[in-house]
C-alpha cells in the first residue's frame, strides 16, 4: 500500500515566481488499485509523481510505500521498487542498444548482486532468460521478439513505449507511475499501447497511478477518478460512481468544484 501524507512542495520560495505545487495532499492507495488522475495545466499532477518517485524532494509530508518511509529514499533506490512512463517514448529506453540489451537491463535492475556478476563476465542472457523475455515481449502483439538483436532507436513511437513498459514491469513492481504515456503517439497507437498497459496491470495486479489529459481514457481505466487543481486533489470518484459518469459530469462537477473554466487542454475524447 502507499501512503501520502500531507505532502506539500512549493518551488522557487520567496521568489516572485513561488509556485505551492502541492498543498497538504493525501492519498490511500490500496494494492491492485489503479487510479487515474486529471486535472487543468499546473495543477500538480506531475509533481505528485516526481515526489512519489523522489524526483523531487517534498517539504512536508510522508510518502509511505509497503510500510517504508520514502521521502529520504534516493531516487534511484526507489526505482527499483516503482517502475515510471513518460510522455515521451524516447526516454526509459537507450537508443544504441538493442531490444535484448535494454531488457537485460531492465531485469538485473532489481538485482545488484546477479548485474555485477553478469556485467562483469559480459554474458548477457542465459538462453532459459532469452526465452523468457521473449515469450513476455510477444504478449505486446508487436512482433518484437522477432527483432530482438535490432536496436531500439529503429522501433517507433509506440513499439518504443510498448518496450519501456515491459521493461518497467518486468520484475513487477511494487507501483507503477504513468505520466501521460499514451499523449504523443497517434490515436490509434495510443489506443494499443493503452490497452497493452491495461492488460499488464491487470495481469500482475500491479498497483499503478495514471495522469491523463484524456477525460474518456481516464473513465475507461482504472478503479479510481481523482481530479486536481491548485496542488490539491478536489475529488475523488469510487470504481461505482466512475462507472456511470459520462464526460460531461466530470467538467460539471470540474468546474463546479474549482469555481474555473473547464481548461481546454482537457480532451474530451
Ligand atoms: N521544477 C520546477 N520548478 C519550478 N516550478 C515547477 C517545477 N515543476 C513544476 N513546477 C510548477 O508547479 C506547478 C505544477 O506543475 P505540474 O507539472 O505538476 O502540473 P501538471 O498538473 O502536471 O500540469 P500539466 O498538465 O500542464 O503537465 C506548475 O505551476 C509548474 O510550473
Amino acid at each position: 500500500m502507499l501512503e501520502l501524507k500531507h505532502i506539500s512542495i512549493t518551488f522557487n520560495e520567496h521568489t516572485v515566481n513561488e509556485k505551492k505545487a502541492l498543498n497538504d495532499v493525501s492519498l490511500k492507495v490500496n494494492d491492485g488499485d489503479f487510479i487515474t488522475i486529471i486535472g487543468s495545466n499546473g495543477a500538480g499532477k506531475s509533481t505528485l509523481l516526481n515526489c512519489i518517485s523522489g524526483s523531487y524532494e517534498v517539504d512536508e509530508g510522508q510518502i509511505i510505500l509497503n510500510g517504508k518511509h520514502m521521502e529520504y529514499m534516493k531516487e534511484y533506490n526507489r526505482a527499483k521498487k516503482i517502475g515510471r512512463l513518460f510522455q515521451d517514448p524516447l526516454k526509459g529506453t537507450a537508443p544504441d542498444m538493442s531490444i535484448e540489451e535494454n531488457l537485460e537491463l531492465a531485469y538485473r535492475r532489481g538485482n545488484s548482486q546477479n548485474s555485477l556478476y553478469h556485467r562483469f563476465f559480459k554474458i548477457g542472457l542465459t538462453k532459459q532468460e532469452r526465452q523468457l523475455m521473449k515469450d513476455k515481449v510477444s504478449l505486446l502483439g508487436l512482433d518484437l521478439e522477432k527483432r530482438f538483436s535490432s536496436k531500439v532507436g529503429l522501433l517507433s513511437g509506440g513499439q518504443r513505449q510498448a518496450l519501456t513498459l515491459m521493461m518497467a514491469t518486468i520484475n513487477t513492481p511494487d507501483l507503477l507511475l504513468l505520466d501521460e504515456h499514451t499523449a504523443a503517439l497517434d490515436p490509434k497507437t495510443a489506443k494499443q499501447v493503452m490497452e497493452i498497459t491495461d492488460t499488464i496491470i491487470k495481469e500482475e495486479n500491479i498497483t499503478t497511478i495514471m495522469i491523463t489529459h484524456n477525460i474518456a481514457q481516464a473513465l475507461a481505466y482504472g478503479n479510481r477518478l481523482i481530479m486536481m487543481n491548485e496542488g490539491k486533489i478536489l475529488y475523488e470518484f469510487s470504481n461505482e460512481e466512475k462507472a456511470n459518469l459520462t464526460i460531461e459530469d466530470v467538467m460539471k462537477l470540474y468546474q463546479q468544484k474549482s469555481h474555473n473554466d473547464f481548461s481546454d487542454s482537457m480532451l474530451l475524447d
